[in-house]
């Protein structure tokens, strides 16, 4: 497909009910997870985007069989997978594709996987993720753009420098089936790790602490065969809850589990729009001004770093001057220039956003720079008077299902054309 852009014509108030879909980050390690399987498996609820489709193809280039019907459902028969290294191009298409390393060093003690693409968004080095491996018993290395290891695996005590979810995900894959007991200690406590363990747990491994500081894996010699549905997405139910925020709209975002919101929720609330949680779903209601606040990005359970574009988006039209740090990766401001053009009022003093709040902000021609810097140009064209162009919508069709059909249900003015 050529070169594309969207058009949003801001101003309308979001209204109505909308469905939220299964999570990009549990999806895209619990696909690889599947090599590790002795039996064929089935995952559910996998959102249809573009990391999920990458995926598939990750996994018929290493020979496993996959019927995968995008929006439903993906059967993997990783019996006849053979391959134990993937392509350029295909690592390239995500940062995920790191954990074909975890995934194939669990099932076959070798894998080479080129140092992966994905979103720019700061250096992103792998050293907890090659210490890690090294812990268990492997050899690990990052060479020529390579990432291999092999080995026998053993098991270990794993101590992270850092807490880091992809490092957690690729310890916990590789050490799932290896000969002895697994510890990793500071681990990462998201949604998505506690997703990946009972996937994991519901193929006969043993995983328990997942959710806390601390990993046990005792290593089991074979996983049988699981049908398995994904959680919601976190991260697109609060930019959803965003927008409803920012268009001073009422919106119902169903089939999402409100814990995981809570500490957007909190935000929200300490801004003055009102958010009622029930089982499944999370209505936002905008009822008077929105203040400003200040947001300082953490590991779960606090503030999620890939919320923090979409949220200071909308904080450039809060009351008052709201602080946004951003803690976990260097480079997730470049959304803050684009949202300039349009009349924002915002400096940027190292780690921190410093963003004065306008009446209003001006359509205007925009460039994501990346996933969440996309969601956040939504966001702010969605508020807009007039209308904005967002150029590079492939980043968002990496993590968003079916976007502007959401957002068209609720009463947004978008669409998407050839940018030529
Ligand atoms: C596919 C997926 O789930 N992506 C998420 C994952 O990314 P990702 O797994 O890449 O993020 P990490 O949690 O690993 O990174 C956290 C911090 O640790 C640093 N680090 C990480 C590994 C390492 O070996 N060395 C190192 O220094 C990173 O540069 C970053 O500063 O968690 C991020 C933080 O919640 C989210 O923004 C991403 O959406
Ligand atoms: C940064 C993100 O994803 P990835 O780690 O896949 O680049 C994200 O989902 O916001």
């Amino acid at each position: 497909m050529g070169k594309e852009r969207m058009l949003i014509t801001g101003g309308h108030a979001l209204e109505g009910e909308v469905r939220v879909s299964g999570g990009k980050n549990t999806a895209v390690a619990v696909i690889p997870a599947t090599l590790l399987s002795d039996e064929p498996c089935t995952i559910e609820n996998l959102p249809d985007i573009e990391d999920v489709h990458a995926l598939a193809d990750i996994l018929v280039e290493l020979g496993a069989k996959v019927d995968y019907e995008p929006g439903r459902c993906m059967h993997v028969d990783p019996r006849p997978a053979e391959g134990v290294e993937i392509s350029y191009h295909n690592a390239q298409r995500l940062r995920a594709s790191y954990y074909l390393l975890g995934a194939l060093l669990g099932r076959c003690g070798k894998a080479r996987v080129p140092t992966p693409g994905g979103c720019e968004i700061g250096s992103r080095p792998v050293d907890q993720h090659l210490k890690g491996f090294r812990s268990i018993g492997a050899e690990a290395e990052e060479i020529g753009g390579m990432l291999t290891a092999e080995g026998t695996l053993t098991g270990g005590d794993v101590f992270f420098d850092m807490v880091t979810v992809g490092a957690t995900v690729n310890v916990m894959l590789a050490a799932v089936k290896a000969k002895g007991q697994t510890f990793i200690y500071n681990a990462a406590k998201e949604p998505h790790i506690v997703d990946l363990a009972n996937f994991l747990n519901s193929m006969g491994a043993k995983i328990k602490g997942a959710g806390t500081d601390i990993i046990r894996i005792r290593g089991v010699q074979r996983l049988h065969g699981s049908t398995y549905a994904v959680i919601p997405d976190q991260i697109e139910t609060g930019t959803l809850m965003i927008a409803a925020a920012a268009t001073g709209g009422d919106v119902i975002i169903d089939g999402c589990i409100p814990t995981h919101m809570d500490a957007l929720s909190a935000k929200l609330l300490e801004m003055g729009v009102k958010v009622t949680d029930s089982d499944d779903a999370i209505r936002v209601h905008v009822v008077g001004p929105r203040r400003a606040i200040n947001v300082k990005t953490q590991v779960y359970p606090g503030f999620p770093t890939d919320l923090q574009q979409p949220m200071s988006a909308l904080l450039t039209t809060a009351k008052g001057t709201s602080l946004v740090t951003e803690t976990i990766f260097e480079q997730r401001f470049r959304h803050l220039d684009e949202i300039r053009r349009m009349g924002a009022h915002v400096r940027v003093m190292d780690r921190t956003a410093i963003i004065e709040g306008v009446p209003e902000l001006y359509g205007a021609p925009m460039t994501a720079s990346d996933l969440r810097a996309g969601a956040a140009l939504i966001v702010a064209a969605l508020m807009a008077r007039g209308t904005s162009e967002i150029y590079e919508p492939h980043y968002i069709d990496r993590g968003y299902e079916h976007i502007e059909d959401k957002l068209r249900s609720l009463g947004a003015e978008i669409r998407r054309e050839s940018a030529l």
